[in-house]
């Protein structure tokens, strides 16, 4: 292994060596690590790029940061007009890093945008054949593990690389092998993470050769969070000197079986973590256990309610669909997996369509029934699915509480007044940023509460918010399925 260290732009109590298990590198601590404290903190990406439908919504420069603390009326790039921009200074900032090289290629497309991975592709080729990575990030970029001989036997795959390479070569027009931007496609598909924004939701994806050297397990001790185009990675759970840093790769409060296909398919891995090697016996998969299968086709009858919920879940999500129809189909999916009598609130893909469903409700401004919602993953799906230092509780946490002070203050003392809902959001964004958020904890939640004089017992003449706390309270939360 070439001596790998933290390129000067990573602040870090870790060192990269070789990890057991068949892991490749990973990272080890330098010094016990508290939760909540940084474990990692990158201030710029190897690349980052938007995600094709973000192109027209959030900055390309600073990544909706700016957005986030006040209004901004994002401007398109006069050159390509793909990518948008807060101002000069995030437009400056951009062309620097590798705009000016990529726009008249941008230009020469007329219109047609290329997808976010050739985008990205195409970013580290420019950049490289540039001159803008020093030896240090190259270096750490080409020891990261890419799979070939993996994407090789896989047809699809191999020819979708092989064709994102020809085109990325035939535009950035540089002396590089279609196999080695092949080489650099490989170790993106491998090593990128989901940019996201303060409230976790996807934008793009991210590029960090160093703190791509973490490897995964499904018991994580760390997770990883982005300010803008800043990379954080935060202990969730103490750390001990020495000790290996992992993060979650997937979505951990899927089933075994999901797990284990996704990280197979895309990472290549079997993961041998104390969570996967409990096998079936955890939360997530031990729910059928408390069901009597009168018949052979019970079973059938719940892989039934679980394809039904998950293609109306993608009916909601799908970006044409207004609010209102989106809210029709998650309830659906929500009483089809209710009405199976087996199916615990916190086994997926319950707790993702309940996600969904706060989202669509806050876009229709039903922000009571969003209330509701979002109380019962508070404290009860939630306390099931991550550990108290989790930042996704403390987003569910920030999002409960306003919207409980919300319906006590404006809602209830200005019932006929349109609700202004971009300023609402806004308001959201600007308390959720991330680095408040990490530093926050639901004591500080709690403070909020009853700092506003709110005791959800007493909110005002909300019945259906006042019943849903009572139920909550008495672990009625099922009958909100
Ligand atoms: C993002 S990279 C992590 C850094 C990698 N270990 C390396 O040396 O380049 C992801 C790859 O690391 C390996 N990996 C990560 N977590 C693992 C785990 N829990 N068990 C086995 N391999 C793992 C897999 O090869 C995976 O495709």
């Amino acid at each position: 292994m070439p001596s790998l260290s933290a390129p000067p732009s990573v602040t870090t109590k870790t060192v990269p060596r070789p990890a057991p298990d068949g892991m490749g590198n990973g990272l080890f601590a330098t010094e016990a690590i508290k939760v909540g404290e940084d474990v990692l903190h990158a201030m710029t990406p190897f690349v980052a790029v938007l995600d094709s439908p973000r192109l027209d919504d959030t900055c390309a420069a600073c990544f909706g940061k700016r957005q986030m603390e006040g209004t901004v009326d994002l401007k398109a790039c006069t050159g390509c007009r793909v990518v948008k921009y807060c101002d000069r200074t995030c437009q400056l900032k951009d062309w620097k890093f590798s705009h000016s090289k990529e726009c008249p290629i941008y230009q020469s497309l007329k219109g047609r945008v290329l997808p976010n991975n050739a985008r990205a592709i195409l970013r580290i080729v420019l950049r490289a054949n540039h001159g803008k990575y020093n030896a240090q990030e190259l270096e750490l970029f080409s020891s990261l593990e890419m799979h070939m001989d993996k994407i090789q036997e896989n047809k699809e795959q191999q020819e979708r690389i092989t064709l994102t390479s020809k085109s990325v070569k035939e535009y950035a027009n540089v002396p590089m092998s279609v196999e080695d931007i092949a080489q650099y496609a490989a170790r993106l598909e491998v090593n990128s993470f989901n940019l996201t924004t303060a409230m976790y939701d996807r934008i793009g994806l991210y590029m960090h050769p160093y703190a791509a050297l973490i490897n995964h397990s499904c018991d994580y001790n760390a997770t990883v969070g982005f300010d803008g185009e800043e990379l954080y990675v935060k202990a969730v759970k103490p750390i001990n000197k020495n000790e290996q840093i992992f993060i979650s790769y997937i979505d951990t409060t899927t089933p075994h079986k999901v797990r284990r296909n996704e990280l197979s398919e895309r990472y290549f891995f079997q993961c041998l973590c104390p969570k996967c090697s409990k096998g079936l016996d955890t939360a997530e998969d031990r729910f059928l256990e408390s069901y009597s299968f009168e018949s052979a086709d019970s079973e059938t009858a719940l892989e039934t309610a679980e394809r039904q919920a998950l293609e109306l879940m993608k009916k909601a999500s799908e970006s044409d669909s207004n609010p209102a129809e989106s809210i029709k189909d998650l309830e659906s999916a929500l009483h089809i997996l209710h009405a199976t009598s087996a199916w615990p609130i916190t086994r997926q893909p319950y707790a993702s369509i309940r996600d969904q469903l706060i989202l669509s409700c806050l876009s229709a401004s039903r922000f009571s029934e969003a209330f509701i919602h979002a109380a019962v993953r508070y404290l009860r799906i939630d306390t099931v699915l991550y550990s108290p230092a989790h930042p996704v509780r403390q987003v569910h946490a920030w999002v409960l509480a306003k919207l409980a002070i919300y319906l006590s203050q404006s809602f209830e003392t200005h019932p006929d007044d349109p609700v202004r809902l971009e300023e609402y959001q806004l308001n959201f964004h600007f308390i959720l940023c991330f680095k408040k958020l990490v530093a926050g904890n639901f004591a500080q939640v709690n403070r909020e509460f009853v700092g506003q004089g709110l005791d959800p017992t007493q909110l005002p003449a909300q019945t259906l918010v006042r019943q849903a706390w009572g139920e909550i309270g008495e672990g009625g939360a099922g009958c909100l399925g």
